[in-house]
């Protein structure tokens, strides 16, 4: 019956843990995904996808597990007191006494568990990043023969961890050692005075008996309590972080609803705008950037490695916000407007974009928000020269995108098509700087000859371009110096200026020839 009694309780701990851990695994997730961005910037993925993992684990045990057996040991101990108490008085207190003491004990080996297992968790995360960056840059690895220092870079934390969990075991131990002392010295005081009690004649056998007998009832659920107290300290050590980060707030642009407008023209204004990234408040990355762009115009910006393009570009895609002046499209402060309502109408390609491993046809649908078809895929392929290529493999559009499966050059044209896909007002283009700039430079020119040409579509573009022959038939060229725009006219006319535009374009010659 008892054993059935279990099973059962077994099971239903079992099922309310695994709705627990998913609940938990959920809240945590959206929460993460509504962060900004700049909160990516100061956690490592390793962190957070353990604590998605273990962490979460932990909690549900807190919760699930350990609060429940530690209130069961409570109640029986509790029982067992008045007993003892009703019993013989003075022996009841002794006992009492030793309860205390044990419990005294628990409480700083629990504050100790907790604090190990704050560092467990840290040290964790930390092998797990370690891990994860050596897995995703194996090819790195392997190439300058340094497996041998990352396995010491992750041994590094792995020992850490050991020296924690010795010291762990080392405390458990004097912990069993105090409460097997404490336990003994019970049973030898209870016979002792016990029997002097008998043959005074102050107590029965019988009594003596059950004293025995509740005293050890009540120590052993003294001691679950403080072995679950324990366990339960080390949960809470590993939950304190999973609850800091569930009651994160939202991003702003989350909860602030936002106008939308009835369509997107594609004007652009920089209103003396400065910026420096939360992560290092120290370092201007823009100072009192002006730019005014109108719908339809193609825009490049150009300027050395480190001059803050992709910076203009994070802040127009509201990825972080101006730390001064503002930002206004259509004419409205982009804080105004409502944020998916915007990003529906911008189209975007990355540097060196990384695809979702979905299939192909997958990838370029991506976050498109109109109903779309496979025709209007292949649509948007062909716009990007990248139908011919998906056609060539075996699985067409339902090849399963893997990293190793398409050059840098092919991610770019999937990329570019996904934000064609988008009919976007505003389409943004990150020229790639790595060995791949020659396709790079192939595709992005040829978005920008169709955008040209294109005159019933006509869309606003930005575009970051490196190799500057990319872009010398943009509007207007914007070059950029230490987070300032230092000129700004067509190709041209940037040459006659015999500038820092001039320069570049000398040295890319040169660099070719
Ligand atoms: N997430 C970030 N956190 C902190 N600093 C950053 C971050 N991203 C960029 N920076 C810094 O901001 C400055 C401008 O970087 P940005 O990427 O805008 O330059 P860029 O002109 O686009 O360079 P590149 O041509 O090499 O892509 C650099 O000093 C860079 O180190």
């Amino acid at each position: 019956m008892q054993v059935k009694i279990f099973g059962v309780r077994g099971c239903l701990f079992g099922i309310a843990n695994m709705i627990l851990v998913k609940r938990l695994r959920e809240r945590l997730y959206s929460t993460l995904l509504l962060q900004d961005i700049s909160f990516f910037d100061s956690e490592t993925v390793g962190g957070l996808t353990s604590r998605l993992g273990s962490d979460c684990q932990q909690v549900s045990r807190v919760i699930g597990n350990d609060l429940n057996l530690i209130l069961r040991n409570v109640l029986q101990g509790s029982g067992a007191l008045i007993y003892l108490l009703i019993l013989s008085l003075p022996l009841g207190l002794c006992v009492l006494a030793i309860c205390i003491s044990l419990s005294t004990m628990m409480l700083i080996y629990g504050q100790y568990q907790k604090k190990s297992a704050k560092l467990i968790q840290e040290f964790t995360a930390s092998a797990n990043d370690v891990a994860q960056e050596t897995l995703s840059l194996m090819r790195t690895v392997r190439v300058y023969g340094t497996e041998k220092q990352e396995l010491g870079r992750y041994k590094q934390w792995l020992d850490k961890l050991a020296g924690i969990s010795l010291r762990q075991s080392a405390a458990y131990g004097f912990w069993n050692f105090g409460f097997n002392t404490l336990y003994h010295s019970t049973q030898v005081i209870a016979v002792l005075i016990g029997g002097m009690s008998i043959l005074s004649g102050h107590i029965t056998a019988e009594q003596l008996t059950k004293f025995i007998l509740y005293s050890e009832w009540l120590i052993y659920s003294t001691w679950w309590v403080g072995d679950n107290l324990s366990s339960l300290m080390q949960s809470i050590g590993a939950s304190e972080k999973v609850f800091n980060l569930i009651d994160l707030s939202a991003s702003d642009q989350f909860t602030v609803k936002g106008l939308k407008l009835q369509k997107l023209m594609g004007r652009i204004e920089f209103d003396d705008v400065s910026f420096h990234y939360p992560s290092r408040k120290e370092v201007p990355v823009l100072q009192h950037f002006n730019l005014k762009v109108p719908p339809g115009e193609v825009v490049a910006i150009v300027g050395l490695s480190g001059s803050g393009k992709s910076t203009v570009v994070n802040l127009l895609l509201r990825l972080y916000e101006p730390t001064n002046g503002e930002i206004l499209i259509d004419g409205y402060p982009m804080k105004e407007l409502n944020v998916r309502w915007l990003r529906e109408r911008i189209g975007y390609v990355g540097q060196e974009p990384r695809l979702f491993r979905m299939d192909i046809s997958s990838n370029i649908k991506y976050g498109c928000p109109r109903d779309i078809s496979q025709q209007d895929v292949e649509w948007a392929a062909k716009q990007a020269f990248a139908h011919d290529f998906i056609s060539s493999l075996p699985n067409g559009y339902q090849t399963l995108v893997d990293d190793d499966l398409l050059s840098g050059g092919q991610k770019q044209r999937i990329a570019i098509a996904r934000a064609i896909l988008r009919d976007p007002s505003i389409l943004i283009l990150d020229e790639a700087t790595s060995a791949l700039d020659a396709e790079s430079e192939h595709n992005v020119k040829g978005v920008l000859r169709a955008v040209q040409s294109d005159l019933q579509a006509r869309r606003t573009v930005i575009v970051i371009a490196h190799r500057l022959s990319t872009i010398q038939t943009a509007d207007r060229i914007i070059v950029m110096d230490g987070g300032k725009i230092v000129e700004m006219g067509n190709h041209t006319e940037l040459l006659r200026k015999d500038g820092l535009y001039a320069r570049l374009i000398r040295r890319q010659a040169d660099a070719v020839a």
